[in-house]
This record gives structure tokens, C-alpha cells and sequence, in this order.
């Protein structure tokens, strides 16, 4: 029975990435998996136990860190001190421009587009006559746009002089598009695309990929388009108007499966029970994060608390920061190692958050989990 299966919730709708990721680690015969509106709507259902795992994205390979989800591991307001996480999924992004092909792209609304003075130049008073039933005349002005005809070449500019030339075209029409939708993380990963073919168009953030896919269907104009997957168009019906728009081809984003702290301690059987050896450590990963006092009242703090994990040899991976919510310029930073924290207390890893907890102000254990593949690095 369906109402059986643990269910695992991922920032949703169906055919996000993050949905992708998800099925990478839960298999739907298991598990009911269940979509979300937003990421903290994820961190909620697995700390108030209404699921047993939460998907989210943490950080993509072109674009970097997805802040949101480090603000819910920040926890300023102490939401959610249970959260952990206990995997990762590596998925490749290959993003799509999606939408309709514009029915009419000589329509008013598309050549006032091409008025825009972003359009590089190209517009020119080009124009049709077409000669109606009644014989009369009609003029539709015919401006030269740079999409979707042009070379993709991007005028370089004393500021800009090696302008980054986008590695996809379109195969449509994008002169009817007036508003693009997507998840604030894909923009910085479609820059080139988007500064030539749709520079100036208005965009709106929307809470993922698919959510971007699923209003562009709400928009009865047809000027609506999304950045998004290409099984988002599939299942919302969608053209797809350019295919592989990100800036790298081997994007690729980074996604973490949390769980709650568990309020009973594991029997000592389980499999993160007892020290590892080196080898095997290294193929686990930790987070963790800590606050120092303000530079003036501590110099120092933050070299002796990164000093703590090389002190055990514990191979530091990665550095984020957030504000801490304390005071202006203070932070609450996010290191990854290698290894783990073990529960009978004799690892390296525990040994260096004993020493972090002298040199900083607060630290928290953010979860211990065996390493995915990274794709291409990680
Ligand atoms: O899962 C999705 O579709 C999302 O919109 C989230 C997200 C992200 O936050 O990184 C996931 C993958 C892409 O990097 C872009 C957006």
C-alpha cells in the first residue's frame, strides 16, 4: 500500500531537477515521493517528521552555491536543529529554453521588442507589404532582430572585451518571448545564451525549474518561456525553443538527501559504528558549520579554526559563507571534509570538532554521509 512507503519530499513540481536527483536515490517502489513548493517546505517535512528524507539542491558547478539551502543549514532562527545531511546525488544539468512558438512574430508586441535599444543595432526599419482580399495594402515592419538568425556572436565592449559566445542556438522564433521564468541558480548558469538571444526580456524568479515550465502554461498569450529541463517540456507540453542554453557542458549540480537526528542512538551494528580506517574515510564527506567572535575581539579565530581540521589530517574540501544574523560582516561559515563523525566519539573527525569548540564561538555537526561522484571534479 502506497500509505506504507516512507515517503521522501523534494522541491517540486514533478520534472525539477531536483525531482531528477531525487529518483536517482529513491526508488518510486519504495518510496512515495512527494514534491514541495520551496526548499524550506523540504527542510519543515523532514523536521517535523512528516517524511523520512527531503531532497534540495546545495550547488551547481557553473553558478556555485544555492544560498537558500545554505540559510535553512544557517538556521538563524533555530527551525530546524535536527536537520542532517545523509547523501548526495550528482545530476547533470542540461537547461532548455522552453515555451511556444510565437504564432505571429511580426505581431506589434514582438517588433516593440525589437525596438529595444538591447537588440545590438540590428533592428532596421525592414518591412512587407501584404496584399489583402480587398487589394489593400498592409505594411508589417520586418525589423532585423539578432535572434534567432544571428551567428551568436556578442559584440565585444571596452568593459566586456572577450564577451562569452553561447554554445547553443535557437530553433525558434524568440521575438514573441516577453517574460522569461526560472529558478534564480539558472540564470548564472545561461548568461551567455541569455544576454544574446534574450537580452532585456523581463525575468521572474520562481521557486525551481519545473515550477518556471508549469506558469509558462498559465500564460494563454504565448509570450511567456522558461528556463528548464527538457522533461519538464515533455511533461507539461512545452516546445523546446533551444536545447543545452547553459554555459558549460558539463554542468552540473550537486544535490543533498537530509534526514532528521535520530532521538534514540543506533544499536552499535550499524554501519556508522566504529572507526574507520584512512581509505575508507576519505570516501565520506562531512558539513559543518561555525561562528567566530568579530575580527577585533579574536584575531585569529578563523585561522586557528581551520587549523583544527590539518591538525588531524582531515582533508578540508570546500569553504561558504552566510551572515551570521549576529552583527554586520560577521559570519557563519560552512566547511566540507573528508571523513566522518563517528558515534563512539574516538574519530578524527570528532577529535578536530573537539578543538573547533575551543577556538570558535559555536560550531554544529551537519551530517556525515558516504560521497557521490562529482562529475568531473568533487
Ligand atoms: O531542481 C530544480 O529544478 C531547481 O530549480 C533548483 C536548481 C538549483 O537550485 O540549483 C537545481 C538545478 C539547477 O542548478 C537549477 C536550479
Amino acid at each position: 500500500m502506497a500509505e506504507d512507503k516512507p515517503s521522501v519530499t523534494y522541491l517540486g513540481p514533478k520534472a525539477s531537477y531536483t525531482h531528477q536527483a531525487t529518483l536517482d536515490k529513491f526508488s518510486e517502489s519504495q518510496y512515495t515521493l512527494t514534491p514541495c513548493i520551496t526548499i524550506e517546505d523540504v527542510f519543515c517535512s523532514v523536521q517535523s517528521s512528516s517524511s523520512h528524507r527531503g531532497v534540495v539542491p546545495f550547488e551547481n558547478s557553473t553558478n556555485g552555491s544555492v544560498v537558500f539551502t545554505l540559510d535553512l543549514f544557517a538556521d538563524l532562527h533555530g527551525k530546524y536543529p535536527d536537520i542532517l545531511v545523509c547523501g548526495e546525488a550528482y545530476i547533470k544539468v542540461q537547461h532548455c529554453l522552453l515555451g511556444y512558438q510565437d504564432p505571429n512574430p511580426y505581431s506589434p508586441s514582438s517588433a516593440q521588442r525589437e525596438k529595444t535599444p538591447h537588440t545590438s543595432g540590428a533592428s532596421s526599419p525592414l518591412g512587407i507589404s501584404i496584399h489583402t482580399q480587398n487589394h489593400h495594402p498592409v505594411h508589417v515592419a520586418l525589423p532585423l532582430l539578432d535572434s534567432p538568425l544571428s551567428s551568436g556572436a556578442v559584440t565585444p565592449t571596452p568593459l566586456n572585451p572577450l564577451p562569452l559566445k553561447p554554445s547553443a542556438r535557437p530553433v525558434g522564433d524568440l521575438r514573441g518571448i516577453r517574460k522569461l521564468y526560472s529558478h534564480p541558480q539558472a540564470w548564472g548558469q545561461c548568461k551567455a545564451f541569455l544576454n544574446t538571444y534574450l537580452k532585456g526580456v523581463e525575468r521572474q524568479d520562481v521557486s525551481s525549474t519545473s515550477r518556471a515550465a508549469e506558469l509558462v502554461t498559465m500564460d494563454p498569450s504565448g509570450e511567456s518561456a522558461a528556463i528548464s529541463s527538457g522533461i519538464a517540456a515533455k511533461v507539461f507540453g512545452l516546445k523546446v525553443l533551444a536545447r543545452g542554453v547553459e554555459e558549460r557542458g558539463d554542468n552540473c549540480t550537486r544535490f543533498f538527501v537530509i534526514r532528521k537526528r535520530e532521538e534514540r542512538p543506533q544499536p552499535p551494528s550499524t554501519p556508522s559504528s566504529g572507526s574507520l580506517g584512512k581509505a575508507e574515510e576519505s570516501n565520506y564527506k562531512s558539513l559543518i558549520s561555525f561562528t567566530i567572535p568579530p575580527s577585533s575581539d579574536a584575531p585569529g579565530a578563523l585561522a586557528h579554526s581551520l587549523a583544527v581540521f590539518s591538525k588531524y589530517g582531515l582533508n578540508l574540501t570546500s569553504i561558504n559563507t552566510r551572515p551570521s544574523g549576529v552583527q554586520n560582516w560577521n559570519y557563519i561559515f560552512f566547511v566540507e571534509i573528508r571523513g566522518r563523525r563517528e558515534r563512539d566519539g574516538k574519530g578524527s573527525v570528532n577529535m578536530a570538532l573537539e578543538d573547533l569548540g575551543r577556538v570558535c564561538r559555536g560550531w554544529r555537526w551537519l551530517g556525515s554521509w558516504e560521497g557521490g561522484t562529482g562529475m568531473g571534479g568533487g
